[in-house]
């Protein structure tokens, strides 16, 4: 049996409206594709990770290429893909650590996120650009959410106030400040504890009839 990717949005209160970009994407079997990112996010960090003797090296990687030819035969086009339409944190989207929403409503949400291994930029930080990836993804939904026209980021500016440690349980808070016309201006913060790592600002501007 199949299922919309984004089937049960509407009882989502941060799912996030994916219904137009992904309007034809049908999915066999959501938990199964929740299995599949979650152990491509375990083989991104155990390769982050790893140095392995050559044979070793040998064998995964035509594991690997065997994983890749047999997905290879099942592409689609971006109106029917799942990943990045699914209601889990993540979205099933392994390129930016997974959110998982704690509190939300059209105007604000906190949640809690993790850098694992493969988001290590130096010296046990996580890279500076998986910092703002988290802000794009948290503050790009929430621009978004409550039946409101899609928008695109303008800018994102960010604060790196301390490191960002890996595989510790962050929170991040982020809220709809103002509207001003097309322009809607948010904020964020990622803390560990009490101790803000790094702070927000972005502007999402709504786009236009036809607007890609
Ligand atoms: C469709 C988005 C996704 C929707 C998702 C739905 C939910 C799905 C669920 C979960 C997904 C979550 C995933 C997160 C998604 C995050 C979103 C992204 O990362 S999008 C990718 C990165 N961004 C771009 O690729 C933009 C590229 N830029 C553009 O397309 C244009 O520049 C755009 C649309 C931003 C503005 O262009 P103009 O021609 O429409 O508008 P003009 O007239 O230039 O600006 C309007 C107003 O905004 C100001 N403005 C524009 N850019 C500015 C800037 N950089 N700084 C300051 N002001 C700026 C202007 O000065 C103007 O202000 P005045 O009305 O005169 O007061």
């Amino acid at each position: 049996m199949t299922s919309a990717v984004s089937g049960n949005s509407d009882s989502v209160p941060f799912a996030g409206d994916s219904r137009w970009w992904a309007a034809g994407a049908q999915v066999a079997s959501v938990a199964r594709f929740e299995q599949v990112i979650d152990a491509l996010r375990i083989v991104q960090d155990r390769v982050a990770g790893a140095n392995p003797p050559e044979s070793e090296l040998v064998e995964v990687a035509e594991k690997l290429d065997e994983v890749s030819r047999a997905l290879a035969v099942f592409q689609v086009p971006e109106t029917k893909q799942v990943v990045g339409h699914l209601d889990v944190p993540g979205r099933g989207q392994s390129l930016v650590p997974a959110f998982h929403v704690d509190r939300a409503d059209g105007n604000s949400v906190r949640g809690r996120v993790s850098f694992s291994r493969f988001y290590l930029g130096g010296g046990g930080a996580a890279h500076g650009g998986a910092i703002p990836l988290v802000f794009d993804e948290v503050l790009g939904r929430l621009a978004n959410v409550g039946g409101r026209i899609r928008s695109r980021t303008a800018y994102l500016h960010v604060n790196y106030r301390a490191i960002t440690p890996l595989d510790e349980e962050l929170t991040l808070e982020a809220r709809f400040d103002s509207e001003e016309g097309r322009k809607r201006f948010l904020s964020a913060e990622l803390r560990k504890g009490d101790v803000v790592l790094a702070d927000a600002e972005g502007l999402f501007v709504a786009l236009r009839e036809g607007q890609p």
